[in-house]
């Protein structure tokens, strides 16, 4: 899929850091931030082999893969630092690793194991991305842009998957409050929140085929005759991480053919 705007390179130059790029809509938005100019895209996941192939895919002059576990926040701010310390500076942050529930997480049998270690990903890994990276733009006086990977999932309720449900609407209170907060700095903070699409994500967690988790969503999507790719998220994300997005935000770009538009 090609951009049709007409410019291919809206991150020429910068320097953009991806978690979870190792998979899925990561991945994607990896590969389309090398493409469109990025200086480096440095790829933090806990996959090493997926990781390191994805960037040797991409090219080593461009990308690059470090481990990095979201949770724990010496590896946030020791990568973050890093990639400043390597490259210059930190222009964008796509703030995305997130887990599925461990198991349905109805509230009549919320298991809080699986509920903590899905927060401690989705939620508190989530914020320390959003508050290295933005420590370093405003050392660094780079006007910057951070977008949180949020969900459908934020902003309605499910008869399953509580804890994640309830994550994702913790991460759009996190980008409102983050983009009141550093917007004196120049610093933008927005999310992307995009219907069910088969990822890994949803393809192990459902136990499924990516063609039968297509299908699953394919009937809550208003929009019919296009199933919901990674590449749609990423182009998304694109739009929040370059100038052309630059009155916006603390919003949330919804990715999903009008589902929640539909609620
Ligand atoms: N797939 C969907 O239907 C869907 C829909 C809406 C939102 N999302 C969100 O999109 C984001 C990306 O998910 P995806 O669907 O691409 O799934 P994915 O499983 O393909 O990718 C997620 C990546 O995050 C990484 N990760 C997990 N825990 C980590 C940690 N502690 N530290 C660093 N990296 C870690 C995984 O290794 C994986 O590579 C998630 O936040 C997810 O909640 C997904």
């Amino acid at each position: 899929m090609s951009s049709e705007s007409g410019n291919n390179q809206r991150l020429q130059g910068k320097v953009a850091i991806v978690t979870g790029g190792a998979s899925g809509i990561g991945e994607s938005v990896a590969r389309l931030f090398a493409d469109h100019g990025a200086r480096m895209v440095v790829i933090v996941d806990i996959q090493d082999d997926l990781g390191n192939k994805v960037a040797q895919s991409i090219g080593v002059q461009r990308c690059t893969f470090v481990h990095c576990d979201v949770t724990d926040e010496n590896q946030v701010k020791t990568t973050v630092e890093s990639t400043v310390q390597k490259f210059g500076q930190l222009d964008v942050m796509f703030s995305n690793a997130g887990i599925l529930s461990s198991s349905q997480q109805t509230v009549l049998d919320l298991d809080l194991s699986g509920f903590e270690r899905l927060f401690a990903i989705n939620v508190c890994g989530m914020a320390l991305c959003v508050k290295h990276a933005a420590r370093a733009m405003v050392e660094g006086r780079v006007r910057g842009s951070i977008v949180c990977t949020a969900s459908v999932a934020a902003k309605n309720g499910a008869k399953a998957y509580t804890d994640y449900v309830m994550s994702k609407h913790a991460v759009l209170g996190l980008v409102r409050s983050a983009s009141m907060q550093l917007g004196e700095n120049g610093i933008r903070v927005n999310s992307v929140s995009p219907n069910g699409l088969a990822t890994p994500l949803t393809c192990k967690g459902f136990g499924l085929e990516a063609a039968e988790v297509e299908k699953l969503y394919e009937s809550s999507a208003c929009l019919k005759g296009v199933a919901l790719k990674t590449q749609h998220v990423a182009n998304a994300v694109l739009f929040l991480a370059c100038d052309e997005s630059e009155f916006v935000n603390g919003a949330d770009l919804a990715v999903d053919g009008g589902y929640v538009a539909s609620q």
